[in-house]
């Protein structure tokens, strides 16, 4: 029989409150006192035959990067919302268990960030996987909301922001002013796009399939959002979908920021038109030509973009310092102070006994 020391005792009755960024690519979570305690991919292994969840998070990246003819991979989460409700509920329950270093109980308080386009449909789907895994109060942050608050802007302040958050699955962009979201847009289209843009064109031009790793290693050594100043060159390892044999091509940073010239066309001309329709209200377009178009999420730090944008918009820009975590950052920020941000606060469900779930 293990022994249970006192303050173990304290702990495991003390009411948790938890922050978490739901995110496509990666999930991070935030506890009060103790800042961001993980950030994981987000992903599940599962027994192909019994369909048993056997790993989540940067185990199940681990297996995911070698065959393993037994086991699929998966990530649950699409665009943003859930695309499998029992594999995230999984991840989410396990992924809290390791924050916390036991077991997953006397959750209370949950805030949880969203992209701007979700549905009540979606929203919903969220809620009942964070009431299954024990929370009593959900709440709900949209994510550009809760990355303007991770990066210190005060978003009940008359002025306006602009944020732009690009992250695996979606680009949110918001003009954030006394308190809400003036106007905004969430684009299905962001860094998972970009990887799938890339696989395509080794399918098309060399009849080369290749993995979504590799095809994410490319664009992070190689990709740009303009035309780069020298070509680069790489090999690339995929197998020919003819032969079934594997090949080595050399590529040019040109063939690449080719293919993924639509993608990034999209979000540009996206930011275009929300700066354009400012124009009915000048006085937040003049804030935000004083302050910049604020980049944020992993999909920001895209060789090139912030230039690019620059020119396209006739706005300065700034690009996030830490453009991964300032979403996780203004969901903890929340959850220290729920009162107060309560105002800005999403979709807001409260559990009162077993029956309302
Ligand atoms: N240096 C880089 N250049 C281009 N893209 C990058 C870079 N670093 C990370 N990314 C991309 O950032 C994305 C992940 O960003 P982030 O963690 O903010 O997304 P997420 O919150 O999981 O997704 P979402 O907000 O869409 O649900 C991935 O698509 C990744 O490829």
């Amino acid at each position: 029989m293990s022994l249970v020391s006192i303050s173990d005792l304290v702990n495991l009755n003390k009411r948790i409150d938890i922050g978490l960024d739901l995110g496509t690519a990666n999930i991070l979570i935030y506890l009060p006192e103790r800042g961001i305690v993980l950030n994981e991919p987000a992903m599940v292994a599962r027994d192909r035959a019994s369909g048993e969840v056997i790993a989540v998070g940067k185990d199940a990246l681990a297996i995911h990067e070698k065959i393993h003819p037994g086991i699929v991979t998966i990530r649950p989460i699409a665009n943003g919302v859930i695309a499998d409700y029992e594999a995230t509920t999984v991840l989410i329950r396990e992924l809290i268990r390791k924050a916390l270093s036991r077991s997953v109980q006397n959750i209370y308080r949950m805030v949880i960030s969203v992209p701007l386009g979700i549905t009540p449909v979606e929203t919903r789907a969220v809620y009942d996987a964070a009431v299954k895994v024990g929370a009593k109060e959900v709440h709900f942050v949209q994510e550009p909301m809760a990355a303007a608050i991770g990066t210190g802007m005060d978003p009940f302040e008359a002025a306006g922001n602009m944020v732009v958050d690009i992250g695996g699955g979606t680009t949110d962009i918001a003009v954030i002013t006394l308190g809400g979201i003036a106007s905004g847009e969430s684009l299905r289209i962001a860094g998972n796009d970009i990887n799938t843009r890339i696989i395509q064109f080794f399918r098309n031009r060399y009849n080369l399939a290749i993995s979504d790793y590799a095809a994410e290693n490319i664009k992070l050594q190689m990709a740009s959002a303009e035309e780069p100043q020298e070509d680069l060159t790489m090999n690339v390892q995929g197998m020919n979908v003819g032969t079934g044999l594997p090949e080595t091509v050399t590529i040019h940073s040109g063939f690449i920021n080719d293919a993924l010239k639509h993608s990034v066309s999209l979000i540009v001309m996206s930011i275009k038109k929300h700066i354009e329709a400012l124009i009915v209200k000048p006085e937040i377009a003049l804030d935000i030509l004083g302050r910049g178009i604020f980049l944020t999420g992993g999909g920001s730090q895209l060789k090139g973009l912030d230039h690019r944008i620059k020119q396209e918009t006739n706005m300065p820009v700034k690009v996030s310092q830490d453009p991964m975590t300032d979403t996780i950052k203004g969901v903890g920020e929340i959850i220290e102070d729920l009162k107060h941000y309560k105002p800005i606060l999403g979709v807001d469900f409260k559990v009162l006994s077993k029956e309302d779930t």
